[in-house]
Order: C-alpha cells, then structure tokens, then sequence
C-alpha cells in the first residue's frame, strides 16, 4: 500500500525531461548539505580566531560566506529548475485529463455528477492551499529522503563530539516532527471538508465579477444579496479552520516541550565541556549549529499536505481513467464527399440516466439522402435528444441507427469517429468559442483551414457581412475579454455557428443537423438564410429542427415527434391535408401570425 502510494505520486516525474530531474536532484541534495557545511565553517572560523589580526581568519571567513551565499546561490539557479519540472509534470497531466475528458465518445458518463468531481479534482486547478498539483506531491516525495539526509550529515557531527548527542537530540527532533505532521493533516482535512462550500462561494464570487450575469445582478438589484450570501458561505467556510487554529495555538507547549528540553539540555553538557576544557569553542559550535540544524530539518511539515493534495488528485485521475473509455482514434476530419447515406433508426428507444422515463420509445425514422426533413414537436418531446443519439452522443438503450444499412457505430466503418466525418451539427447549444472569427468557423472541420471554403460557408450562412465589419475582420476575436475583442449577438453568433456547420458540408460533410438554427434572426434574415441554405448545401441531407412553422413548411418532408415517436409523417400540404396536430399547430401560429403576434411572443408562449 505504501509502495503502491509513492509509484502513484513519483508518476509524474515521468514526464519531466532526464536532464532536467538529475539537475533538480543535485540542487536538493546540495541544498541539504548546507546546514552542517554551514556548522563546520563557523567551527574552522572560530578555531581560527587566535588574536593574531586577520591573517589566519581571511580563508575560513571566506568559505563560511560562500556557504552562507550558497544558500541564496543556489535557490537562485535551483529553483527555476524547480519550476521547469513541475511545469512540464502538470502541463502533462493536464493533458492527460483534457485526453480522457473529450476522448469520451458519448457525453452520457460525463453527465454524472461523480465523473464531474472527479474530472475536476483530477484537473488540479488548486483554489485554496489544501489542493495540490501533481507535481507537489512528486517533487516533495523526491526531495523527503534528501532532506533526511541533510539531517544526517548534521548528526554526524554531533555523533563527532559524543555518539549519544544524536539520540538525544534526533529522536525529540523526530517526534517533533511527527507531532506536527499529525497537526497539520488534521488542519488539511478540516479544509478539504469544507470543499463543498468553497465552491459555492467561488461559484458566487465569480458571478459577482462575471460580464454575463453581472447584467441581471443589476437589473435585479441583486448585489447586497449576493453579497451577504458570499460573506455567510466564507464564514461558514473559515469556521471551522479558524477554531482548528486556536486549538494548534494551544498545543504549541509540545512542540516547546520537544525542542526547548533537549535542546537546551545539550548546550548545556557541551557548554560545560567547554568551560571544563574537554572540548574548545570551535567545537561548541559546530555541536550547537549542527544541533539547531537537526531541528530545522524536521520542522518542515507542509509536506504531509503536499503529499496528501496530490494523492487525491493522482486517486482522482485513476478513477477518471477507469471511468472514461480510452480515448478513441480521433477521426481526422478529412473530406469524404461521397454521396449521403441513407440514415435509418430502427426501433431506437432511449432515456437519460438516473430518468425512469423513455424519451424516445421505438422510434422508427428514414433521414432519406439529400432531402430537407424539419423534425417538429413540442417542447421536450425529444427532437434534440434524437440529434444527440444521431450524432452518437449517447448509445440507444434498444434500437440501432444505421447508415446505408450499417450501425453507425460499426467499428468496420470507423465507428462512430468514422461516423461523424459525414455529419455536421448546429446544436441548440452551439458553442461560443472565445477565440478568432475565423477560428470559430474552421473549427466545424477539426481546425483545418479552407480559406475559399470559409468564405463560401460564412456567405451562405449569412455571416460574411457581420465578419467584414468586424473592427480586424476575420481575426477580430469573439469574446469581449480579449483585447480587441467583441461580443455578437445571438443571432450574429447563429449565423457563426452555421457557418461552421456549412463549412464542414464543404470539406465533405453529407448530414446536416440544424436544432433550431435560426430562432435568434430575425425574419427577413431567416429567409435569406434559408434562401442561401437551400441552394448551398448541394446533396446533403439536412435534418431541421424548428418552432416556426413558417420556416418548416418549406421542407421536403415534415414529421411530428410526440412520445418518443413519429406520429405524422408527410409534406406540408399533405398533413395539412391530414388535418391532424401538425395541421392544429400550423393554424394557430398562422392565425397569431395574422393577428400581428410577433414570433418571439408566440416563442415565450410555447
Ligand atoms: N442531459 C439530459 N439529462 C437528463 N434529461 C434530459 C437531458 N436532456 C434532455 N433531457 C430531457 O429529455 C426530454 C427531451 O428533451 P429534448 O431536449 O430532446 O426535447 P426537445 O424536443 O428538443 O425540446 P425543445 O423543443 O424544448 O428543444 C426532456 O424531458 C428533457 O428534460
């Protein structure tokens, strides 16, 4: 167990290059040495001091200061060193984490809340001092033995003068330092209990000084309450460490104890040596240095807690990498610009963890190549779930989704990294990346860079004239925080989010999902869009998920989800025709529509 614990915490010096950890062991191990060298050159000088002037002294004077100036010395080149290791030790791990986080193939077991925990803590991203990075853990593991060893080099000059000095003097040393270890990791885990709220009152901490919901603090008038929420979430927080502190202040008498008896028992005897002519000055203090020397080395106790942080993080990852799949080949995103499948769900039922409800319940659907499908249905119905599952974000509890006959998770055909070459998605939650227009764009086909697609695809979408007046155009940054950055609107950052959906239909994508893609534009611009979107997308098959019927009229083809299954199916005229609930919806919203309901109204309604 304590074996599996150290390999666990030294897994990080892997990472750190061998040059590097041989340079890093050197300076610890120098470092160690300094408090005896520092014992044995105040000796030499004294020795030397014989009331005969300068003479004799000039040499020992010299090599205490350089012992002394060592110490400055070498943190000034070691520490650096230092640093380099624990950067290349975390930036690997974190790499690592960020592997396993979106090397997951379905999003399912990253929604436990656990795996969220455990993702986090296994990021060590340490807020408060109890939580540590790996490297903590890894260097202060390397660094313990040498620092014992330092700790003996000081013994043995006690040993030098009497053997029993170092008994005397070691074992209260180390009981010191187990007394104060014991202190310390008590204080740790009163921190590390109160992790839960602490990140609340980051969480609200944040919000106080956060662009976004900054804007409703004040609208609401929320800042004394969420001011006096933060104050009692910190109280609540510090209690309990702050009575921890007053019983450690009242246990200092041990630690007195420890240090004042033995120590001054020692100056004592070898005061008294001195005085009886048994021993000479120089003597006296190389003991007496070396003795505070032994102390100094087992003071030392933030080690248990750098220890003990980086083990819940190293724990952590470990869980992480049993939980999370390995991370399958990530598909490069290359063009395949074959026809479009034909995409069937046979039979799929699915429902979200932790949920007793289905929310697709044998569902049977044909996406038929090159046509415009609009899925419609109310509120939570399940269309959004089903381009979830199309997109192979979460795995059918029955049922299968197959591509020209093929599973799409058919490892034959790439599986689903295979699959998703040959989609492309605007979710309703597309992502507002913080970085460049042009970025933002490229990035629906893996980051690769087309520029005569980027411009087709920004056209089409709409989003070329939004980006040409961008104040530094395609390089403008989408973010308000970053320097000469801007923030869009929503439906300018709809228009992004299309065009990168289109862009990747360029570079070969053949299934377009578009989950309500144009709810923020305005009318005018929706149709424009479509307009573009209808001649743009050459043979893809284009799933469109919407509320406005208006726009769905103009698909080839409708179908009405309601639970978990297609219950209409057929063009507009046809289900109009039908006169069923298709035919219900589409008159209600065309008889608000003439009554002069704007659409955004008829939107908070549904
Ligand atoms: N990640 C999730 N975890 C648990 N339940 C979820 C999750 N996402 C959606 N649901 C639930 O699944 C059901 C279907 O949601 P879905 O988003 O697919 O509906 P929708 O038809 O797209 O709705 P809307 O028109 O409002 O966008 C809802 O009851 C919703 O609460």
């Amino acid at each position: 167990m304590i074996l599996r614990n150290a390999l666990l915490l030294a897994r990080p010096l892997r990472d750190v290059r061998p040059a590097v950890l041989v340079t890093l062991i050197l300076g610890y191990l120098l470092r160690s040495m300094l408090p005896a060298a520092t014992a044995l050159a105040t000796a030499a000088l004294i020795a030397h001091v014989d009331g005969n002037g300068l003479g004799p002294v000039v040499v020992p004077l010299l090599i205490l200061g350089f012992v002394i100036m060592a110490d400055q010395g070498l943190g000034a080149v070691f520490e650096p060193v230092e640093f380099l290791a624990c950067g290349q030790m975390d930036g690997a791990h974190r790499a690592r984490v960020a592997r396993l986080a979106t090397g997951a193939q379905t999003v399912a077991v990253l929604e436990r809340p656990e795996v969220q925990d455990l993702l986090r803590t296994a990021a060590a991203d340490p807020v408060t001092w109890a939580e540590q990075k790996p490297s903590d853990g890894a260097v202060v593991q390397l660094h313990r033995p040498i620092r014992y060893l330092g700790m003996a080099a000081a013994a043995a000059i006690l040993a030098g003068y009497a053997w029993w000095l170092v008994p005397a003097l070691v074992i209260p040393a180390l009981l010191n330092r187990l007394h104060l270890l014991h202190v310390t990791r008590r204080h740790y885990v009163i921190w590390q209990a109160q992790a839960p709220t602490e990140r609340r009152f980051t969480y609200w901490g944040r919000v106080a000084t956060s662009l976004a919901e900054g804007k409703e603090l004040r609208v609401f008038g929320l800042g004394d309450w969420l001011v006096n929420r933060y104050r009692t979430l910190v109280r609540r927080y510090l209690e309990p460490v702050y009575a921890d502190e007053r019983r450690q202040n009242l246990q200092k008498w041990r630690t007195a104890v420890l240090i004042f008896v033995p120590i001054s028992f020692v100056y004592y005897v070898v005061a008294r040596g001195t005085a009886d002519g048994r021993a000479t000055i120089a003597t006296e203090t190389a003991v007496l240095t070396a003795a505070w020397a032994v102390y100094t080395a087992a003071f030392w106790t933030y080690d248990a807690v750098k220890i003990a942080g980086a083990r819940v993080v190293m724990r952590a990852y470990e869980q992480v990498r049993e939980l999370l799949p390995a991370p399958a080949q990530t598909a490069t995103k290359d063009a395949d610009g074959g026809p479009p499948p034909l995409v069937r769900f046979e039979g799929v039922s699915f429902g979200y963890e932790g949920a007793d409800r289905l929310v697709l319940d044998r569902l049977d659907l044909e996406l038929r190549p090159g046509e415009m499908l609009a899925v419609v249905g109310l509120n939570g119905a399940g269309k959004s779930t089903m381009t979830k599952l199309l997109a192979g974000l979460y795995e059918p509890t029955a049922g299968r989704i197959t591509a020209d006959g093929v599973d799409i998770a058919d490892p034959a055909t790439g599986g689903i990294p295979g699959w998703r070459r040959r989609l492309a998605i605007v979710f309703q939650d597309f992502v507002r990346y913080h970085l460049p227009a042009r970025d933002n764009v490229r990035l629906g086909h893996g980051g690769a860079l087309d520029g005569a697609a980027l411009q087709q695809a920004a056209e089409e979408s709409g989003a070329l004239r939004l980006v040409e007046e961008l104040p530094d155009g395609w390089d403008t940054p989408l973010a308000r925080d970053r320097t000469g950055g801007v923030d869009l609107s929503g439906g300018q950052w709809q228009q992004v989010a299309l065009a990168r959906a289109l862009y990747a239909v360029y570079r070969g994508a053949r299934v377009l999902v578009l989950d309500e893609p144009t709810a923020h534009l305005d009318v005018r611009t929706e149709f424009d869009v479509f307009e573009r979107l209808m001649r743009a997308r050459g043979n893809a098959t284009v799933v469109l998920i919407s509320h406005r019927l208006s726009t769905v009229r103009q698909a080839d083809r409708i179908v009405l989800l309601d639970g978990g299954r297609v219950v209409e199916d057929g063009t507009h005229d046809s289900l109009i025709e039908r006169d069923g609930r298709y035919a219900e919806m589409f008159a209600l919203q065309a008889e608000r529509f003439t009554r002069g309901y704007d659409d955004r109204i008829e939107e908070m309604e549904g």
